[in-house]
C-alpha cells in the first residue's frame, strides 16, 4: 500500500517551550541589552550577538527557565506514535553547545525521548535527514522550509500575505499543527477515517448558511433572492475597519465600484470563495490577489450598459444644448435667451474611443443624431466597426479630428491618462470631452487647465480618479458638467444587474460553473452539463490522488474526442484543484489550481487527440513510483470514471468503494468478502478488470459501510494483493441513477 511518510522537524522555542519573549526580557535585563521580546523566535536571524545566545541558552541561563508550551508533552507523544519515533526530530538553531542545557529541559519538563538537532542551517540537517514536514514559530525558517520543498506549519495568529508560499501553512497553535498533521497522516494512511471518506471534503463539520456581504446599494429583488440563501451582512464598503471585520468569516462579498479589494481585505477573509462586481468594471477588485487565493470574481457587464450609454448622450446633449446654465438662470428669474449658444450635434463629428458594450451602446444611439462617428479600440474587428457605423482610426487620427470625444475603455495600465496633456494638445480647440468610463482615463489637472483656456470648450465627467470625490480640479469650472458616478445607476441597470449578480453569486457558491467569472475561462456549454462532468473530474482527481498520495512531480491530461478548449480547461482545472486539495495544505479551487500547481512545480500539460474517440474522454496521468491513470468518459450528457490505470470498467466508479491492485488468482475476492463479512461491511456490488486471465487486475468493490483499518489491513495480508484503497465518489447524477452509462454511451452523441 502506497502511504506517505511524513518526516518532521519541530522547532523547539516557542513549539515545545513557551514564548521565548522572558528570554529577552532576562538579557535585557542581566545584559543591559534592548532586545525585542520576539529576538531569540529566531536569534540567529535578529542578530543576537553569539556570547548573548551563549548565556542565554548556556548552563543556568535563562533558557532552562521556560515554561513548556500548553500540553507539548502529550501532543510530541501523539506525533511519536502516530508518525513514529523514527520520524520526528527536534531542530533546533540553539548553539550546539547547549545541548545538555535543552535535554535536561525536556527530561524535567517530562517530555517523551525524541531526538534533537543543533543546527544553523536548519535546511540543511533536514534535507539530510529527509524531513518532509516542519513546525515552526519564525517566518525566516518557516520560509527556507518552505523553499526546500518542505510544507512548514508556522505558529502564527497573523494573516498569511497573498503571496506567502503554499508550503508554509499558518495555524494559531500547536495543538491545530498537530491535529493538520495527523489527519494528514490518517487520511493518507491505510484506511481513511469516516470524516475523510468523502469525495469532497465539506469546509464544515456542520453544514451552515452562507454568508454574503454587500458593501454598496444593489436592487431590493436581488437582495431578497439573496437573503433567501444566505445571511446579508450590509456594510458601507468605504468604511474600511468594517470591511475587514465583516470579510471575516464571509463566503462571498457583493461590491460596486466604491468597495476597494485589495489584498489586505482578501487576506482577512479566509472563507471568501466569490467577490461579486455589481456592474462592468473590476478596476476596484486585485484580481491577481484573488485568483492568487482561488477566489471567483464574477461581473454583470452590459447590464448597465444602456444606462452609462445614455448619460453619456445625456452629458453631450446637456452640454449642446446649455441646460444647466440655462436651468440655474430660468430658476433664477433671468430669462436670458439671448445669453446661451446651444448647438446642434447633427453634422459633428464624434470620436468614441473604447467600443465594447457601452461604446456600442453611444455609436447605436448617435447615429440618430446623424453625426460622423470616429472610433479607436485596437480590440475589435473590422467587421463590428463596420456594423456600428463607425470609421475605424487610429487614436492620433481621432485626436484631430472630433469635436467631441468620449472614453467608453476599462482603467488599465495601458488607458492610465489617455487623455493628458499631449493628447489634449491635438484636440481641435473647442472640442468637447466626456468621460462616463474611468477618472483615471483622463488627467484632471491637464484638462481643467484646457478648460480654463478655452482649448478645450466642455467637459461632461461622470467618473473621478478618486471616488467619492470631494474635491477635483475640474470643480467650479463654468463649462463643465459633472455627475457623482451615476451613469451605470438607472433603475433598469440595477434591477438587470441585481438580477445577474444573485443568480450567479448563489449558483457559485453551491460549486456551479457560472457564465460571468472573470478570471474562469467562459464556457460554451450549458452549466448543468458542465457541472456534471466537472463533478466527475473532480472525482477524478480525487481518486488520482488517493491512488498516488505523495505529489507527483507531472499531470498529463489527455483530451479524446471533439472538445471545446474551454470545456477541456474546466476539467483539468477541476480535477487539478480536486487533487491538488490533498497534495498540498493550500486552499485551492478551479480559479487558481494551476498557478498552484505552478508554484509546487508540478508540471501540468493538456493534450488534445481529436482523431480518437468519437465518445469524448478526459485521461488523468500522474507520474511516481508506480505511476496512476484514471479516464473519465463523457457522453456529454453524463460522465463517469471508466477506466483506472488502464484497466476498463463496466460501471462508473461511484460511492463508496474498495479498489484494490493484484493478482488474477482464483479465490482472492472471496477471501476478501469473507474478510469484510467478519467486520460486518456488505458488499453492494463488484467489478473487477484485468488484461489477462493470471495477470494484473484491479477490482472495485462498492460497500454500504465504512470499512474499518482492522479490514483494511487483514486485506493487505492476503496473498498477490499489492494494494488496497479506500474512496468515495459522487453518485451519478439523478436523471442518470441505476442506468449503465455504457449504456448512454452507446447512444449517438449530440
Ligand atoms: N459611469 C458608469 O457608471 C459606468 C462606467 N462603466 C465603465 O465604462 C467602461 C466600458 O465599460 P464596458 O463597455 O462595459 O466594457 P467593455 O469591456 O465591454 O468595453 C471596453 C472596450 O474598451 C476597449 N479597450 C480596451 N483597452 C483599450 C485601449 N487601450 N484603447 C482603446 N480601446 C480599448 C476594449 O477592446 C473594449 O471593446 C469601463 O471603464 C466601465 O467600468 C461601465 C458602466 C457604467
Ligand atoms: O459598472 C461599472 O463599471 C460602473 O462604473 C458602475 O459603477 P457603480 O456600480 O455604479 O458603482
Amino acid at each position: 500500500m502506497e502511504k506517505l511518510t511524513i518526516r518532521l522537524a519541530l522547532d523547539l522555542d516557542g513549539v515545545l517551550t513557551e514564548h521565548p519573549a522572558p528570554l529577552a526580557q532576562a538579557a535585557n535585563r542581566a545584559l543591559g541589552m534592548q532586545l525585542p521580546d520576539h529576538a531569540f523566535v529566531d536569534s540567529a536571524g535578529c542578530n543576537v550577538p553569539d556570547a548573548v545566545r551563549e548565556w542565554v541558552y548556556g548552563p543556568g541561563g535563562p533558557a532552562s527557565l521556560l515554561e513548556a508550551a500548553p500540553r507539548a508533552q502529550e501532543l510530541l507523544q501523539r506525533l511519536l506514535d502516530t508518525l513514529g519515533a523514527e520520524n520526528v526530530w527536534i531542530v533546533t538553531a540553539r548553539p550546539a553547545r547547549s545541548r545538555a542545557v535543552a535535554e535536561d529541559w525536556l527530561r524535567r519538563h517530562r517530555f517523551p525521548a525524541c531526538r534533537i538537532e543543533f543546527a544553523d542551517d536548519k535546511v540543511e540537517v533536514a534535507r539530510a535527514l529527509g524531513v518532509t514536514h516542519a513546525i515552526e514559530d519564525s517566518l525566516r525558517h518557516a520560509t527556507c522550509y518552505a523553499r526546500a520543498g518542505i510544507t512548514c506549519f508556522l505558529l502564527s495568529s497573523e494573516p498569511a500575505p497573498a503571496d506567502e508560499s503554499p508550503l508554509v501553512v499558518r495555524v494559531p497553535d500547536l495543538a491545530q499543527a498537530i491535529e493538520r498533521i495527523l489527519s494528514l497522516a490518517g487520511e493518507i494512511g491505510p484506511v481513511l477515517p469516516q470524516a475523510n471518506a468523502r469525495w469532497h471534503e465539506p469546509e464544515d463539520a456542520e453544514p451552515r448558511r452562507r454568508r454574503i456581504v454587500i458593501s454598496d446599494l444593489i436592487d431590493e429583488k436581488a437582495r431578497q433572492r439573496l437573503a433567501a440563501e444566505a445571511d446579508i451582512v450590509d456594510i458601507d464598503g468605504r468604511d474600511r475597519a468594517a470591511l475587514l471585520k465583516a470579510v471575516q468569516d464571509a463566503d462571498a462579498l457583493i461590491v460596486r465600484s466604491e468597495t476597494l479589494v485589495t489584498r489586505e481585505v482578501l487576506a482577512a477573509a479566509p472563507r471568501l470563495r466569490v467577490i461579486a462586481r455589481a456592474g462592468s468594471g473590476v478596476d476596484n477588485i486585485d484580481l491577481e490577489a484573488a485568483t492568487q487565493a482561488g477566489i471567483l470574481v464574477l461581473n454583470a457587464p452590459g447590464a448597465n450598459a444602456v444606462s452609462a450609454g445614455e448619460h453619456t448622450i445625456a452629458l453631450m446633449l446637456a452640454i449642446a444644448r446649455c441646460v444647466p446654465e440655462a436651468n440655474a438662470s430660468t430658476h433664477a428669474g433671468r430669462w436670458e435667451r439671448k445669453r446661451f449658444k446651444p448647438f446642434d450635434l447633427k453634422g459633428k463629428t464624434v470620436g468614441i474611443v473604447g467600443l465594447g458594450r457601452v461604446g456600442s451602446v453611444v455609436a447605436q444611439r448617435l447615429r440618430a443624431f446623424e453625426v460622423r462617428l470616429l472610433g479607436y479600440d485596437p480590440y475589435i474587428t473590422r467587421e463590428r466597426f463596420a456594423q456600428l457605423g463607425v470609421e475605424p482610426v487610429d487614436y492620433e487620427t481621432l485626436l484631430e479630428n472630433v469635436d467631441i470625444i468620449t472614453f467608453h475603455v476599462p482603467a488599465t495600465p495601458e488607458t492610465h491618462h489617455m487623455l493628458d496633456a499631449d493628447a489634449i494638445a491635438r484636440l481641435r480647440p473647442g472640442a468637447i470631452v466626456i468621460n462616463c468610463a474611468r477618472g483615471e482615463v483622463v488627467d484632471p489637472v491637464a484638462l481643467a487647465e484646457a478648460l480654463q483656456r478655452g482649448h478645450v470648450a466642455a467637459a461632461g465627467i461622470d467618473v473621478f480618479p478618486e471616488e467619492p470625490a470631494y474635491a477635483s480640479p475640474l470643480f467650479g469650472l463654468p463649462n463643465v458638467v459633472l455627475t457623482p458616478h451615476i451613469g451605470g445607476s438607472s433603475r433598469e441597470a440595477l434591477e438587470a444587474v441585481g438580477e445577474i449578480i444573485s443568480t450567479t453569486t448563489l449558483a457559485a457558491l453551491r460549486g456551479e460553473i457560472v457564465p460571468n467569472a472573470v478570471n474562469l475561462p467562459a464556457a460554451s456549454l450549458r452549466a448543468p452539463e458542465l457541472l456534471r462532468l466537472t463533478q466527475v473530474a473532480d472525482a477524478a482527481g480525487h481518486l488520482i490522488a488517493v491512488l498516488q498520495p505523495n505529489r507527483p512531480s507531472t499531470f498529463a491530461v489527455t483530451v479524446r474526442g471533439q472538445v471545446a478548449p474551454d470545456v477541456a480547461e474546466h476539467v483539468t482545472a477541476a480535477a487539478l484543484s480536486s487533487a491538488l486539495r490533498r497534495w498540498s495544505d493550500r486552499r485551492v479551487t478551479p480559479v487558481n489550481a494551476r498557478l498552484v500547481a505552478a508554484e509546487l512545480n508540478l508540471l501540468v500539460s493538456v493534450r488534445f487527440d481529436s482523431s480518437a474517440a468519437a465518445i469524448p474522454e478526459f485521461s488523468f496521468e500522474v507520474d511516481g513510483e508506480s505511476p496512476h491513470h484514471v479516464t473519465v468518459r463523457w457522453d456529454r450528457k453524463d460522465a463517469g470514471i471508466m477506466e483506472v490505470d488502464r484497466f476498463s470498467l463496466e460501471r462508473p466508479l461511484a460511492g463508496h468503494m474498495l479498489i484494490t491492485h493484484h493478482r488474477d488468482r482464483p479465490g482472492i475476492v472471496g477471501q476478501i468478502g469473507t474478510i469484510l463479512g467478519r467486520y460486518e461491511v456488505n458488499i453492494a456490488g463488484m467489478q473487477v478488470g484485468r488484461h489477462q486471465r493470471g495477470g494484473e487486475a484491479i477490482m472495485v468493490l462498492n460497500v454500504d459501510d465504512p470499512i474499518p483499518e482492522e479490514a483494511l489491513a487483514e486485506i493487505l495480508t492476503i496473498p498477490h494483493i499489492s494494494t488496497a484503497y479506500v474512496v468515495s465518489l459522487p453518485e451519478p447524477a439523478p436523471q442518470m441513477a441505476g442506468r449503465p452509462v455504457r449504456a448512454a454511451l452507446s447512444q449517438p452523441a449530440d
